[in-house]
Order: structure tokens, then C-alpha cells, then sequence
């Protein structure tokens, strides 16, 4: 059987909600005074917009084989990652055989290691990668979880992301993960707030629901021992997410040492590559790694990092990501359950989660989701979200 070869890769940037979901408009719970690392400047306290967390926007890449099949993907990265896509990787792309996604892979690092490594250039990385994945599979007429090795289990099932775990019971999600609002910088009466808060929750959602934690990097050791501490044994609280900056992993092996027993760290989500999650791995950072598909090097990177996790004993449970991590998870043994990040600004109903971007996104239904056949990742770019191209190559 001849293979096709890639004939053009094109990059397109567009803005509002899809690969970047924290580019949303008006009031929104993922925007309403949450802890971040810039938390200790109080200008930057009430809205992550303010310090621009939404300034990439989101990454759509698509990739046209010489028989005329289409794959694309969705990522953040916005405009410099369109142009890394069209100056630089594309080189890489176009004339490949579709099934040489492990060579554009390693060319497409290798390439960039003198600027890349992490950050924008391994989101863009991924974001080429899940679109080759999409091609490849749509090509051989199969679901991308197919060309993985295949489902494991019958249907996925989902912990909700959102500022409503009581709703998210009520809709049939296994726990409800919140942001924090109140970094170290605001103090005792900060921390008073922020366990006022979860004990509301838990109040609400009864003892035996999971109830979670995501801390975006806003901490310090200290902060989240305390924090984490009290949480769990008055609370309950499940795990302790990401509660300091992705390069302290001399912190997190120190805060997973604090932490109390039963209760769970978890962190990845800013890390990339299997060279980052080995570090969080040998060191032993945490129970749980929570690899984005879309920014850790894409499923060919995602495939080594989950082995390495795999042999280390730690689960592995991708941070967002939709379809991306939804076609993975359902293939790997330690990825038991994935999230869902309710992108409803209040977030009392589910979305899917690149609304309004993708056409015929999953979403999951009593906290459950079948995948169907349909091939590559199942997914359509909706044509009313104006894509546009600003660099060519
Ligand atoms: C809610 C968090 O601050 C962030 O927006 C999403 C995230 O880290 C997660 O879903 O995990
Ligand atoms: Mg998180």
C-alpha cells in the first residue's frame, strides 16, 4: 500500500475560548480571583486577564496529505506559535510519509532545542503532533485510541473542574476540582478564606464525594503544608493540586513529604517532555502527574511519559485537553480516570470544553462517556469561529 506524504502544513490562530481556554470573555469563574503566581502583586489579584493569561490565544494546525485527507488540532499558543508552526517546523512536515510521526517528532525537538525544551514551543510541538495523530488516523479510517493499542475499558469516566463540585455531584462527575482564590501573599486571613470556602463545599457535597484542590503554582512549601494539612484532616480534601512554580521540584519532593498520609499531591500540567516528568518522577514529586497533551510534546511524547509513570508506580491523569486526552486515557491501564473542565461561565450545565471551536466534541453524560468510531479524533473545526493565517511559508 503506498503511503501518502504530507503535501502542506498551515497554522491558523483564533481567538475566544477553544485551545485557549482561559481567553473568555466577561465574568467567568476560571477568571474570578484566583491564586496564580502573580498573586503577590495585588493589581494582578482579581483577574488572571489583567497579568494576560488569554495574550497567545489558541493554535489550530492542520496538516493536508498528497491523497487530499486533512488532520488538525487545537493547542494554545496563538501567533508565535503560527509562526514556529510555518518558519520553522514546517520543514520538517511537508514531504514526510503521514506514518512517520516518531521522525517529525524528534526533528521537530531536536530542531528547537536551542530555544525550545518547554513552554510555547513544546505546546506548538504537540499541537503539530495531535494533528499528525488526527491525519494517520483519519487516513486509515480509524479512531485515534485504535492506532494507541486500542480501549482498555468500556467508557471513561470524569472528575468535573469548576467553581460548582456540588452541581458537578448532581450532574454524576466522581469529585469536583476548585481553584483557589487566596495565595500566601494575602495572608492569615487569606488561608481562613480559602479553607472557609472548601468546608462550605464539603459541607454541600456530604462526606464521601472528592473534593480537590488546584493551587495553579500560587504557593510555597510552607503555604501548602499548612494548607494541605488542614484541609485534609478537617475537610477531607482528596489531593493538593499543583500548588507550586513547575521548576521547584526540590519543593514538591519536600511538600510530598509533608504532605499528610492518604492525602495526594499532584502536579504536570506545566511540565513537558519525558525529561521533565522524569525529574517529577526520580524525585518523587508526586502521586498523581497531570501531563496537558497539548503542551508536553503531543500523545507521541504522552505515550513516554505514561510509561515512565507506569514503572514508578504513579497514575497518570491529563490535565483538560478534550478529545486529546479522552483518546488516550481510554488506551492506558494507569489513567483510570480523566478530567473535565467545565467551561460554563457559572458552571451549572456541561460544554464542551473548546466550545465554540470544535464540532462534534464529546461530552461526558452522568459523568460518563462512551467514545465512538468515528475516525481521528472525531472532531470538526466549526467554520462560524473565523479562523486566520497570519504567516505563511
Ligand atoms: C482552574 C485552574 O486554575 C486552571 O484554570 C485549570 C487547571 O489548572 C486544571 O484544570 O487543572
Ligand atoms: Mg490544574
Amino acid at each position: 500500500m503506498s503511503v501518502p506524504t504530507i503535501r502542506e502544513v498551515r497554522a491558523f490562530v483564533v481567538r475566544g475560548g477553544g485551545g485557549d481556554y482561559h481567553d473568555q470573555q466577561g465574568s467567568h469563574w476560571i477568571d474570578d480571583h484566583i491564586a496564580t503566581p502573580m498573586s503577590k502583586y495585588p493589581n494582578y489579584r482579581q483577574s488572571r486577564r489583567t497579568f494576560g493569561i488569554n495574550v497567545l490565544g489558541t493554535l489550530v494546525v492542520e496538516v493536508e496529505a498528497s491523497d487530499g485527507t486533512v488532520g488538525f488540532a487545537v493547542t494554545t499558543g496563538g501567533e508565535p506559535a503560527a509562526w514556529i508552526v510555518e518558519k520553522h517546523l514546517a520543514r520538517f512536515i511537508e514531504g514526510a510519509k503521514i506514518t512517520d510521526i516518531e521522525l517529525m517528532w524528534d526533528q521537530m525537538y531536536r530542531s528547537t532545542l536551542y530555544y525550545g525544551r518547554k513552554g510555547l514551543v513544546v505546546n506548538t510541538i504537540s499541537g503539530v503532533d495531535l494533528a499528525l495523530w488526527d491525519l494517520l488516523a483519519k487516513w486509515r479510517k480509524e479512531p485515534v485510541y485504535n492506532l494507541l493499542g486500542g480501549a482498555v475499558r468500556d467508557e471513561l469516566q470524569f472528575y468535573a473542574t469548576g467553581a460548582r463540585p456540588d452541581l458537578a455531584k448532581e450532574m454524576g462527575f466522581i469529585g469536583g476540582k476548585m481553584a483557589l482564590h487566596h495565595g500566601p501573599a494575602e495572608g492569615e486571613e487569606g488561608l481562613r478564606k480559602n479553607l472557609d470556602i472548601l468546608n462550605d463545599m464539603r459541607n454541600k457535597v456530604g462526606k464521601d464525594f472528592w473534593l480537590m484542590q488546584d493551587c495553579w503554582m500560587a504557593l510555597d512549601v510552607e503555604y501548602a503544608t499548612r494548607f494541605s494539612n488542614i484541609a485534609w484532616n478537617e475537610m477531607g480534601l482528596k489531593w493538593t493540586e499543583e500548588a507550586l512554580p513547575p521548576d521547584d521540584y526540590w519543593g514538591y519532593a519536600q511538600l510530598k513529604k509533608n504532605a499528610p498520609k492518604g492525602h495526594l499531591i499532584t502536579t504536570g500540567e506545566h511540565e513537558a517532555t519525558r525529561w521533565g516528568f522524569k525529574m517529577l518522577l526520580d524525585m518523587e514529586c508526586c502521586d498523581i502527574i497531570q501531563p496537558d497533551v497539548g503542551w508536553c510534546g503531543g500523545i507521541t511524547e504522552l505515550i513516554k511519559i505514561t510509561a515512565l509513570a507506569d514503572a514508578a508506580g504513579v497514575l497518570v491523569v491529563p490535565h483538560g485537553s478534550s478529545v486529546y486526552s479522552y483518546h488516550f486515557v481510554i488506551t492506558r491501564h494507569n489513567s483510570p480516570f480523566a478530567e473535565f473542565l467545565m467551561m460554563h461561565p457559572v458552571p451549572d450545565q456541561v460544554v464542551p470544553m473548546f466550545t465554540p471551536l470544535l464540532l462534534d466534541e464529546p461530552v461526558p453524560v452522568n459523568g460518563r462517556l462512551k467514545l465512538d468510531d468515528k475516525p481521528g479524533f472525531g472532531v470538526r473545526l466549526n467554520p462560524e469561529c473565523k479562523l486566520s493565517r497570519p504567516y505563511t511559508h
